[in-house]
């Protein structure tokens, strides 16, 4: 209206009326256009804080990053390995904590866990404890291992060991993956409760057995043939399990494999899958030993399932001369150069021609030449018909944990060893 009286009152030769009808132009469409812009700033703005909220509130574990392609290790170039998004600085650690609904049907109630019997080992995160958990009848009390968070812990550790716990609970229940019983997170200590695998680790089991020592609690401190594909096939359903899921273990070795009387092998140690899941790939900063490892990760190249199964072959190795460290002639640091030359490992004299064939097919420089889990599984399942069952494996020397880590490449405290107790 004020535009069409100005122009009636106007004459086309009156400057001050044409400089008046471009002033409403310099304001009014500015003005416009500056309204809309900060309207749709506002629903943008809105619709991210929403999505943010209700990925909080979301249970289960989509609060960590959903699965990326396993073997994409751009996903963590790009910045995406944090596991739950909670800036520092709007929460402190006990906020944190009381806001983790996802585990709340996973908490087992702190009076329940009645006595800490021995701290097994120092683990990645903290110390590995075994303790008595009461079930409610006070003459059967279960004993359980807790994985506890070292102290003190920033937020940034406690969300991941939150994200490492969902994670187990994510995996869901496999006869050979070691099971999550519950968790204590709602106050410090923070503590993952597992099932125990009583017997302890692969290697303890190796080292044992080239004692004298014939039982213990049910456990027959002997080792045949056929017992060693018994134990690597599961070790492989464990794997194909993780295939399944997209993931790989990323540290097969016998000290990442728990034990039970009746040869039942469990995976354990399963925090680099987790950087797998959270990361699609294992950090290049995570201190593996080198020994197991397959060319592509000691290239620092993209690694997936394949690498496993070079760690597998190292594994039967392990089993078949009772835990003795790969490649005793090589220095750790040197494993590459070994490699690069296409070495590897010579026959052990107790290791038939069938089983290494089988671990020279899991030591073939191309990933791609490498059979699958469960291609391997089937060759085991074949050579375990003919394997001997009664012949029983056989190392006269003695390990010296100390020395036996300084030739393998591991660090001594990383051993848990009731070995030299026996
Ligand atoms: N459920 C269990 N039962 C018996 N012993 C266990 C159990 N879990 C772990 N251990 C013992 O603790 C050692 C270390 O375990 P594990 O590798 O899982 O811990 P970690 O070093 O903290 O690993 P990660 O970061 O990969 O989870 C094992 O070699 C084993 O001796």
């Amino acid at each position: 209206m004020g535009m069409t009286r100005t122009l009636l009152e106007c004459s086309l030769s009156d400057k001050l009326c044409v400089i008046q009808e471009k002033q409403y132009e310099v304001i009014i469409v500015p003005t416009f256009l500056v309204t809309i812009f900060l309207i749709l700033l506002g629903v943008i703005l809105w619709l991210f804080i929403r999505e943010q909220r209700t990925q909080q509130q979301r249970p289960g574990p989509r609060d960590i990053a959903p699965v990326p392609p396993s073997r994409d290790l751009s996903w963590e170039a790009a910045g995406h390995g944090g596991n739950v998004a909670l800036p520092l600085k709007e929460t402190s650690v006990e906020n944190f904590l009381g806001a983790t609904p996802a585990l709340a049907k996973l908490q087992v109630p702190r009076e329940q866990l009645s006595e800490v019997l021995e701290q097994i080992c120092n683990g990645s995160y903290g110390p590995i404890l075994r303790a008595n958990m009461n079930t409610g009848d006070a003459s059967k009390p279960k004993s359980v291992i807790l994985k506890a968070l070292k102290e003190p812990a920033g937020l940034h550790e406690v969300q991941d060991f939150l994200g490492r716990i969902q994670f187990h609970q994510y995996l869901g229940k496999h006869k050979n993956l070691v099971q999550l019983e519950g968790c204590c997170t709602e106050q410090l200590p923070l503590y993952m409760v597992l099932e125990d695998v009583a017997h302890g680790d692969l290697l303890n089991f190796l080292w044992t057995c080239r004692r004298d020592v014939m039982t213990m609690d049910g456990l027959l401190y002997d080792l045949t043939e056929k017992q060693v594909y018994h134990i690597g096939k599961q070790v492989l359903l464990a794997l194909e399990f993780l295939q399944d899921k997209h993931l790989f273990h990323g540290d097969v070795a016998a000290r990442n494999i728990l034990i039970q009387s009746d040869l039942t092998a469990k995976l354990c140690g399963l925090g680099l899958a987790y950087e797998v899941y959270t990361r699609g790939a294992i950090s290049s900063t995570q201190t593996i030993p080198l020994k197991w490892l397959a060319p592509e990760r000691l290239l620092l190249k993209p690694a997936g399932i394949r690498a496993d199964v070079w760690s597998f072959g190292i594994l039967l190795y392990e089993m078949v001369t009772l835990g003795a460290p790969p490649y005793p002639e090589v220095p750790p640091a040197s494993i590459l150069q070994h490699l690069q030359k296409r070495k590897i490992m010579k026959r052990p004299s107790s290791c038939t021609r069938t089983m290494y064939g089988i671990m020279k097919s899991c030591w073939c420089w191309r990933e791609a030449g490498r059979p699958s889990p469960r291609e391997l599984r089937l060759r085991l399942e074949v050579a375990i018909k003919t394997a001997d069952d009664k012949a029983v494996l056989q190392v006269p020397e003695l390990v010296v944990p100390e020395l036996y880590a300084a030739v393998a490449g591991i660090r001594v405290e990383s051993l848990f060893y009731n070995y030299s107790m026996l």
